[in-house]
């Protein structure tokens, strides 16, 4: 049988003066070794973007994390220079992939970055520099070239009782993570559940309320050690099998 597809929007970048559409290889890889699904990758597209089309042909969703930042003009916010870098062509694909794929039912799995666009997707809104605000732990990239030591787990996150995530990760209680992010969600969206949170009160895990499907999206990187971290691994690997799950659901449909 063939492996299911599995979307991953791409950021648009400039390297070395020309435009590039980009995803990081952690993601590709925990998608093609963990999930067992085939990774297809879709551009960055401002404007003209078929999401239908993506959607009738894949299986899965996987939203990855990225330095950009969701444009606060999203959630109501203006936007200053603690809110950037920012990818406009990103976010006017990834987010219409989002609602659509929830409407549909395909399973979809938002990472950092992902997580913070699902918020806004569904209605939400974000916080900026989130070290600043008192009382809160640093979630930034540590300032490494080493990325090893950059992804390095590192934090607690308690997950709640009961909840998806804890059913998809094969746990509850609380796991390690890592954590390489400035922003968080701010305002829940309506149609999401916290589902693990730091010590500092930070969401690092959701899921979608009434979703017809896997649904979740997680602050921290669970792709980067899918191979060998056991929670990691088992996000991916339910993923995977929901993504099965859908093909197969889409062979038998008249
Ligand atoms: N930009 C957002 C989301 C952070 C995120 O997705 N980090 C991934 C880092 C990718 C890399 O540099 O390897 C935020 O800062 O909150």
């Amino acid at each position: 049988m063939s492996k299911p597809l599995v979307a991953i929007p791409a950021d648009f970048k400039d390297i070395n003066g020309s435009n590039w559409h980009c995803v990081l290889d952690q993601y590709v890889n925990a998608t093609l070794k963990v999930a067992g699904a085939m990774p297809v990758l879709i551009p960055a597209l401002e404007t003209g973007a078929d999401i239908d089309a993506v959607l009738d042909r894949v299986d899965g969703v996987v939203i990855s994390g990225s330095p950009s930042n969701v444009h606060p003009s999203l959630y109501g916010v203006e936007a200053t220079e603690s809110h950037g870098p920012f990818d406009p062509a990103r976010d006017a694909t990834s987010l219409p992939l989002i609602r659509r794929a929830i409407e549909r039912g395909v399973p979809l799995l938002a990472i950092c970055r992902g997580i913070q666009e699902l918020n806004v997707a569904l209605g939400g809104t974000l916080a900026t520099e989130i070290q600043d605000q008192p009382g809160n732990w640093d979630h930034r990239k540590p300032p490494t070239e080493d990325r090893d030591a950059a992804y390095a787990i590192r934090q607690l996150v308690n997950i709640r009782q009961g909840s998806c995530i804890a059913r998809y990760l094969g746990t509850e209680g609380s796991i390690q993570i890592n954590s390489l992010h400035r922003q968080a969600i701010s305002t829940i969206a309506p149609r999401l559940q916290a589902e693990a949170l730091a010590e500092d009160g930070t969401v690092e895990a959701v899921s979608v309320i009434d979703a017809k499907g896997f649904a979740v999206g997680v602050q921290w990187h669970p792709e980067y050690w899918a191979e060998s971290d056991a929670p990691s691994r088992a996000l991916f690997e339910a993923f995977g099998a929901a993504a099965r799950e859908y093909a197969a659901s889409k062979a038998v449909k008249p």
